[in-house]
């Protein structure tokens, strides 16, 4: 675990944090543009949704976590650090005085896993608005003021190319994990595969924010540290004892025909093949809550979720917590990750099996990403149609739940789908 800080113009680097929020009249914000629009490009961090959520910039404090302990080390940093703080918050909503974000590896190894707090946090929900501003030595020093940010520039050039495999390679990959699934105890594996985008310059990771914001408003438009997105599935939620989680899986490609996209989402909602994976992951969900729970509600039948790229069979499962003073957002995150969704079912077998078949780092696509507050609320998505961006390269994921009766054409068509997102974000 590596930490580190910079000291800001009034303290040094061990001294306590120090944060205060102030309310922000939402007028003021409508004026300087979408939360997106005030991000600089020095650390830049979203968490937004149709609008709503946080965006941050700057870096007060951070930790590097990586292997198996990756969440509870980031979480007892984040425990100790929140309690030495000294916090003014005028707003107190979820998501106001000290808060976090994070982007977590999917995989024990190798793991590279960072929980970042920003010096500068602007949030909106509904009609609120606040921003937090976080440094060291005196809250007087202190001074939140908004300002747009200079807008990003396209990136220029683009290419792409295939990444760990190419599609011949992939679907091998995938006909092996079918085969696999006949016989032992496996009865669901999530494959992904990557691709590389490559640019002229420095991909500035504004630029596809904004278009993934624009175009995918019903996800979560996510950055941290190089990990971007936008996610339609949310691992976890707690919200003062409430705790949710959107389940997808269960795929199928939109056509661009309204009335042909309708009768595919009647079909989805009807294959037992999706209907069967979808069981899986709603399961591993449900199990892995249960014991945080006091009462849970888990729906029998999935409802369908349209995204422009693709629809999904979705559940939301919720819950009341009974543990909220000793359990945050991110140890639940830590319990459900991997879920089915994006492991597979059991999860041992089927995390053995991507790890020998995949033939890829995952790094922490399909990680949970997202942010925290000091009372341990926070909303932690899987890091899906999503990219790793570093210097001018980009690199993007897309996976698959295999079951017994996959094809691995159409499990290819379903990735190249799952691609769109990110892809259609480095667009100029
Ligand atoms: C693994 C991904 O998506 C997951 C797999 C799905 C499926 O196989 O139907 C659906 C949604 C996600 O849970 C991805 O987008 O990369």
């Amino acid at each position: 675990m590596t930490t580190s800080a910079s000291p800001g113009p009034q303290g040094a680097i061990d001294a306590p944090l120090v944060a205060r929020t102030v309310s922000v009249d939402v007028s003021e914000l409508d004026a300087l543009g979408s939360l997106l629009d005030l991000l600089p490009p020095d650390h830049p961090v979203s968490w937004l949704r149709r609008g709503e959520g946080l965006v941050g910039w700057g870096c007060a404090a951070q930790v590097r976590t990586a292997g198996p302990a990756r969440f509870s080390d980031a979480a007892k940093w984040w425990e100790e650090t929140t309690a030495r703080s000294v916090v003014r918050d005028e707003v107190e909503e979820p998501g106001t005085g000290l808060v976090c974000f994070g982007t977590f590896a999917f995989a024990d190894e190798p793991g590279d896993s960072v929980l970042q707090v920003p010096s500068v946090v602007v949030g909106r929900r509904g009609d609120r608005a606040w921003m937090t501003v976080v440094g060291r030595g005196s809250l007087e020093n202190l001074e939140p003021r908004l300002s747009p940010a200079v807008a990003p520039d396209a990136p220029a050039g683009i290419t792409f190319a295939d990444g760990a495999l190419n599609s011949e390679e992939w679907m091998s990959a995938v006909a092996d994990a079918v085969s696999r699934i006949g016989g032992a105890d496996l009865e669901k594996v999530v494959l992904a595969r990557d691709l590389v985008a490559t640019a002229d310059e420095d991909v500035d990771v504004r630029w596809p924010l904004q278009r993934l914001a624009a175009a995918y408003p019903m996800c979560w438009t996510f950055h941290v540290d190089g990990m971007f997105g936008a996610t339609p599935e949310m691992l976890v939620r707690r919200e003062r004892g409430l705790v949710t989680s959107r389940v997808l899986a269960g795929t199928i490609r939109r056509t661009g025909d309204d009335e042909r996209d309708l009768a595919l989402a009647a079909t989805l909602a009807r294959s037992s093949k999706d209907l069967e994976e979808h069981e899986y992951a709603v399961r591993s969900v449900a199990d892995a809550l249960e014991p945080h729970c006091s009462s849970m509600n888990v729906p029998e039948a999935p409802f369908v979720l349209h995204l422009p790229n693709v629809m999904h069979l979705a559940t939301d499962v919720a819950g009341v917590v009974h543990d909220a003073q000793t359990v945050s957002s991110l140890d639940l995150a830590a319990a459900l990750h991997p879920s089915a969704a994006v492991g597979g079912t059991p999860t041992p077998e089927a995390t053995a099996l991507i790890t020998e078949i995949e033939r890829m780092d995952r790094g922490r696509y399909a990680g949970p990403v997202g942010w925290m507050d000091a009372s341990g609320d926070g909303e932690w998505g899987i890091a899906l149609r999503s990219g790793t961006v570093d210097g001018p390269s980009v690199r993007l994921f897309a996976g698959c739940g295999i079951v017994a009766d996959s094809d691995p054409e159409a499990e290819l068509a379903e990735a190249q789908a799952k691609f769109v997102p990110v892809r259609d974000s480095l667009a100029t």
